[in-house]
Formats: C-alpha cells, sequence, structure tokens
C-alpha cells in the first residue's frame, strides 16, 4: 500500500511521556530551549505536563520540580508556530486544571482513562468541548481488551464530543497486527470527521513499525518523542519516525536534520539515564506492564532486593493499570516474604 501524499500530525512527547524517566524534575529552561527546537523544526504540537498529566504532583506519581502552570507558562509563549497540549486524567486532573491550561494557552486537551473507563470522561471531554479546544480521548493500555471493547470506548468518548480518539500502547505490548485491528475498526466505525491516533512505547522496538501501521489505516496523529524520551524504553523515537515518513512520502511538515539535532543535542544529554531497551523495559513490552512503571520497580528492586524484572512479570501477572503505583511496594514487600528478604 502507497502512503505517498498522506498527512500525519506528529505529536511530541518528550515533554510529558518524558518527564517519567526525569522523575518529573525537567527544569524550566530545559522544557523552554527543547520546546523551541521542536518548534524550529516544525514539530506542529507539543505536550507540556507532569508525566501523568494535568494535576499529577503527588505522592502516588512524584512531586515535580515546577507546578504544570509553571511549565506551561515557560513553553507556551515561546512557540511561533506550534500549539501546545496538556494530558488529563478525570480523577488526578480536575476541570479546574482544564480552564487554567486553557488559560494558559493550552490548545488542545487529550483526556484520559484506562481502556474500560470512558465513561469517566464525559464531563473533563465535554468542558474541553465546551472551551472550544482540540478534544482528544485517550484510550490506555489499549493492548489488554479486544479492539470491539476499544471502539464501544472510543463511540462513548465520541458521544461525549471528543473529535479525535487514541488507541494507546501504554506497555508497548502490541505488534503491527495489534494496532491494525484497533485502529482499522475505530476508522471504520468513527465518524468520518473523527481523528484517530496512536502513541506507541518501544519496548518490544515496534515504536515505528506499529505507527505506520497505524498511519496504513488511518490514522492521522502520531505520538513520537525527540529520542524516544518517555516512559519505558521510550516512546517512538520522533526524528526516526519522521526520516521514515519523509522516506514512505508520508508527510509530516517536520524536518529530519532539525528534529536529529534536538534529539542528540538537546534531549541526549538531560537523560539521567540511556532510553535503551534493557532488560526490564523488554519485560513491559513482553508481558504488557504499564510503561511508567518501570523506575518504580527499579526503585523497589533497590529497597527490597526483588529483580525489578519479577516484580514487573507479577504486576503484569496481577493485571495492574495506571493509578495502582502504590501497589508496586505493596507487591514488592509481599514478594520479599515470600522469599525471606524482609520480615
Ligand atoms: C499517564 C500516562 O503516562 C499516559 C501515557 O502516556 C500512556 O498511557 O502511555
Ligand atoms: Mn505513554
Amino acid at each position: 500500500m502507497t502512503l505517498k501524499g498522506k498527512k500525519v500530525t506528529v505529536h511530541d512527547m518528550t515533554l510529558r511521556d518524558g518527564m517519567h524517566p526525569k522523575r518529573h524534575q525537567m527544569t524550566l529552561d530545559q522544557m523552554r530551549s527543547v520546546a523551541r527546537g521542536l518548534d524550529a523544526a516544525g514539530v506542529p504540537l507539543i505536550e507540556v505536563t507532569h508525566g501523568d498529566g494535568l494535576g499529577g504532583s503527588s505522592v502516588n506519581y512524584g512531586f515535580p520540580a515546577h507546578s504544570d502552570l509553571e511549565y506551561l507558562q515557560a513553553v507556551v509563549p515561546e512557540m511561533k508556530k506550534a500549539k501546545v497540549s496538556a494530558l488529563l486524567i478525570p480523577g488526578i486532573g480536575t476541570v479546574d486544571h482544564l480552564r487554567m491550561a486553557r488559560d494558559a494557552g493550552v490548545h488542545t486537551i487529550r483526556v484520559a482513562t484506562h481502556c474500560t473507563e470512558a465513561d469517566v470522561s464525559e464531563q473533563h471531554i465535554g468542558m474541553a468541548r465546551k472551551l472550544e479546544m482540540d478534544t482528544v480521548g485517550f484510550l490506555m493500555m489499549a493492548h489488554m481488551v479486544p479492539p470491539e471493547k476499544i471502539l464501544e470506548q472510543a463511540l462513548l468518548m465520541e458521544s461525549y464530543g471528543a473529535n479525535c480518539i487514541y488507541a494507546t500502547d501504554s506497555a508497548g505490548y502490541m505488534l503491527p497486527e495489534d494496532v491494525k485491528a484497533r485502529i482499522g475498526l475505530l476508522r471504520d466505525r468513527l465518524k468520518p470527521e473523527a481523528e484517530i491516533g496512536f502513541h506507541g512505547h518501544h519496548n518490544l522496538a515496534m515504536g515505528i513499525a506499529n505507527s505506520i501501521a497505524a498511519v496504513e489505516c488511518g490514522a492521522t496523529r502520531i505520538d513520537a518523542a525527540a529520542a524516544g524520551l518517555g516512559a519505558g524504553a521510550g516512546n517512538t523515537p520522533m526524528e526516526v519516525f519522521v526520516a521514515v515518513c519523509a522516506r514512505m512520502g508520508i508527510e509530516t511538515g517536520v524536518d529530519v536534520f532539525r528534529i536529529s539535532d534536538v534529539a542528540e543535542d538537546l534531549v541526549v544529554p538531560m537523560m539521567d539515564h540511556p532510553i535503551r531497551i534493557d532488560r526490564d523495559a523488554l519485560t513491559l513490552g513482553y508481558a504488557g506492564v504499564y510503561s511508567s512503571f518501570l523506575l518504580f520497580a527499579k526503585r523497589a528492586e533497590a529497597k527490597y532486593g526483588i529483580p525489578a524484572r519479577d516484580l514487573l512479570l507479577e504486576l503484569g501477572r496481577r493485571g495492574m493499570v495506571g493509578g495502582q503505583e502504590d501497589m508496586i511496594e505493596d507487591t514488592a514487600l509481599t514478594l520479599a516474604r515470600a522469599r525471606g528478604l524482609a520480615a
């Protein structure tokens, strides 16, 4: 199938999903300079917030170096062409956060729920539409249920007013056929004017292949991060995705060399550890575990002596999903006791 001439909106994740491996400690200067670089490279949409979205600052998710408002105020006025988005998980972020983001100049709001819980997004999606924002429904951990369930949940979000729906591979578990089944069904059954998006994680090195599969099946928004800076083994690496699109004739409007310079000169130097498929990140993708659990599991390994890989496998067996971060330590303690490592 030729994708020549297809237009794709590349949505940058470096400054939001990339907050997970930075333990939400990016400085305002880092946010500003990366955002300026992305804008100059032609990236049209850039997400900025705590890794867990607006209001994520908490014991459960981690305290950031700056508030969401400070980050937004640092980035929004710097943008010449790019628009800024914010993620919001109902229950973590409130409608007051949403209004704050809109007042700070946020253009796109992405209301994220677990893939079976779209019904909790009605109020936030409805409010975003009332505020005339570009409103996206973001279904997380979309590998956990069949495509028909994703469609059911997407239709709910669409009925609340979302103009774009994402299937989100939060665990980096999906293979291209899994992506095609979900994106293809959404494209067939949502309104023709609804956009479809895909958000990938690179834990099985499928970020690019899965994103291209999504485009083949009708997705027009693709998430990616410069140098892949994101949870787990990172997001789909933006500079690679843009280069592959250029080779295939898919139009992103992003300059390959400028975005690779952003990745190399600005993002790689600010990594606290290499974003790569180490054995723990691989386990996320292999066992279908939420990517942002990675650093929690590594910390629990250091504290309780339970290998992060064993812990992640157990979290996968228990079907733990985003929002259950407190259960990681609890599970580590249970395993440590069972192995005689803790009283
Ligand atoms: C809050 C999560 O990090 C959202 C996300 O990027 C994902 O589910 O993947
Ligand atoms: Mn993600």
